[in-house]
């Protein structure tokens, strides 16, 4: 499991350690931790470190004071660098160290910013260490000029690495104040910051490493998490010797309607193939015959939600608001106190307030759509304290009018909202997969690849999440073992679902485009793997000794 802070988690962890005179320790660490990470990175390159050029983007805080330390000790190895002070001064000491070391300086002004430019583009290693954990907004004035000029120019070869945080992410949020150059490598430290687990920052992040600084044993409850493979073998369910169909899980599909009849086959499939006792498919005879005849496994029926015995719901995939018949099993799964997973169309029909089982699976959308939903209702209906007291509130992103964009610019905000409006656990797609339960509980999975981003991968989600639901949702020691708290295990389950997904996906695709289907069809296969995939990443992760977790 990874374990991710925000900025002000990790500040807090470090004070500590700060009060006892260990600041300049802490960088000290920091900082050979991301020279380190340099060598490694041109090393891995072919390239010999005398003769290698590095070129610092040092802010005048922290930030670039580990930026400046970590270049001196690169200059001590031979590599010749340089470093564009971008706010007129920089840390005293690490400055005085960096010139010790022989590093060649320059001020970022207006009238050296295109000279600048072009020596910063020849370097091959460009260290972004312009802002941090203490900055405020983005990039501004000539810093913001050199990054803007950079990113035009395309950086030719040159390798980027962020100091701490990409300068203009914001390390609590992932939020994004642009211009923001993308690394190829953060190198964080003490713990990951939840902003690079989060979509937009993630894209602009890169490969995430992290330095221990000392702070580990002082660090709170994460603000984000992610499962990793280890996780996954030891939470998905596996039959005992003695089960038997019912007693593995049974879950209902309510999904599909007459227009849209494959997404109640993907769901179907996606849920056989997660490894459900039993499917019992509800709709109309349209969607039911499309699914007896891609899954002669799944028993169909035109019975109520009320007279069917299952373990877990699936609703609303492939259906459409005059689909009355299938919505209103939609509100009687709600209704009958199990656990669903809602998707699509279930989505607008739901009540407002609704409980930490009902796990809601929008896209940016659909998440825009049903947060505009909420604030249009009432004062009293919804949970109106919350939705004023958040400090997703506050933000201008979610006020009259929020669209996709709004949510896809804030996605930790808007989910970590949504969930604390309805009660519910909501999971937010994209290419990092969001889980919010409305306690204290979040994951962020990114185990896919941009192909999943094809018609039906969504049905095969839900099937797979609800089939989870079927098999572990009464499994509560299982989560008290694993640390989890069982009143948050819903958002759990959704989050082992979509790494899951993102696991098949990527199999199925093998580099190339794939279509939803597939992602049922190698997810048995991929589930199997968990195990030797564990210990094959708890090997790696010897090997390097300081991994993102
Ligand atoms: N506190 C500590 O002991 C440690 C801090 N570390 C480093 O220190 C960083 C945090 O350092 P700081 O708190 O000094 O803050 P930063 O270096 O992140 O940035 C703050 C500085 O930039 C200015 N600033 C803020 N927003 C700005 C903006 N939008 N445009 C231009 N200037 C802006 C501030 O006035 C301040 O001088 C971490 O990210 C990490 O790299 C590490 O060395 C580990 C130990
Ligand atoms: N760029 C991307 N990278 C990785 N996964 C993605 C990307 N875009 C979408 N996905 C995943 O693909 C699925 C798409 O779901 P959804 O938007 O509901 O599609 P549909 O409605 O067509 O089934 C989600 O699981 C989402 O997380
Ligand atoms: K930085």
């Amino acid at each position: 499991m990874i374990s991710a802070y925000t900025g002000t988690q990790i500040r807090a962890a470090e004070e500590p350690l700060l009060a006892a005179g260990m600041g300049a320790v802490l960088m000290q660490r920091a900082s050979q931790g991301l020279a380190n990470a340099v060598i490694r990175e041109l090393q891995a390159r072919g390239r010999k470190l005398y003769g290698a050029s590095v070129a610092v983007l040092a802010g005048k805080g922290n930030n670039g004071g580990d930026g400046l330390f970590a270049a001196a000790l690169l200059a001590a190895r031979g590599v010749r660098t340089t470093a564009v002070l971008t706010g007129g001064a920089a840390h005293p000491e690490a400055l005085a160290a960096f010139e010790r070391a022989g590093g060649r300086v320059h001020i970022l002004t207006d009238s050296t910013l295109n000279r600048l430019t072009a020596e910063v583009a020849r370097a091959d290693v460009v260290i972004d260490a312009v802002l941090g954990t203490g900055a405020k907004g983005g990039l501004r004035g000539t810093a913001a000029a050199l990054a803007g000029r950079l990113l035009y120019s395309g950086l030719g070869g040159s390798l980027v690495v962020a100091c701490d945080v990409p300068s203009g992410m914001d390390a609590d949020t992932g939020e994004v104040h642009a211009p923001v150059l993308s690394a190829d490598l953060t190198v964080t430290f003490g713990a990951a910051k939840a902003g690079l687990l989060a979509d937009p920052g993630a894209d602009h992040a890169g490969r995430v490493h992290v330095v221990p600084i000392g702070i580990e044993e002082n660090l709170p409850w994460p603000a984000l998490r992610r499962f990793e493979a280890g996780d996954l073998f030891r939470l998905l369910p596996r039959p005992g010797r003695r089960s038997h169909k019912y007693s593995r899980g049974v879950l209902g599909v309510v999904a599909g309607s007459a227009d849209y009849p494959g997404a109640a086959v993907l769901a179907c499939r996606g849920a056989l193939a997660a490894g459900v006792g039993m499917v019992r498919y509800l709709g109309p005879p349209e969607a039911a015959q499309a699914v007896r005849q891609s899954c002669p496994e799944v028993v169909c029926s035109a019975s109520s939600v009320a007279d069917t015995h299952v373990q877990a719901w699936l609703v609303g995939s492939g259906m459409g608001p005059s689909d009355a018949e299938q919505l209103q099993r939609a509100r009687d799964a709600v209704e009958s106190g199990l656990p669903v997973i809602a998707d699509a169309g279930a989505l607008p029909a739901l009540p407002a307030v609704l409980a930490p089982h009902v796990v809601l699976t929008p896209h940016a959308g659909e998440l825009a759509s049903l947060l505009e939903r909420l604030r249009s209702i009432p004062d009293g209906s919804a949970a109106d304290s919350r939705f004023t007291e958040s400090p997703a509130a506050e933000s201008p992103a979610f006020g009259q009018g929020a669209d996709r964009a709004a949510v896809e610019a804030h996605t930790l905000g808007a989910v970590r909202y949504a969930a604390g409006l309805t009660e519910a656990t909501v999971l937010l797609k994209g290419a990092t997969t969001l889980v919010a339960s409305p306690f204290q509980d979040f994951y962020s999975q990114a185990d896919g690849v941009p192909w999943l981003a094809s018609a039906g991968s969504g049905d095969v989600l839900a099937g797979i999440i609800g089939a989870l639901l079927a098999q572990l949702g009464s499994d509560v020691g299982r989560f008290r073992d694993a640390g989890i708290d069982p009143d948050e295990r819903w958002a759990a389950i959704a989050a082992l679902a979509a790494s899951l997904h993102g696991l098949a996906g990527t199999t199925a695709s093998a580099g190339g485009p794939l279509t939803a289907g597939r992602i049922a069809d190698v997810l048995p296969e991929v589930w199997g793997k968990v195990s030797t995939l564990s210990i094959r990443l708890a090997q790696e992760r010897n090997s390097h000794p300081h991994p993102l977790r």
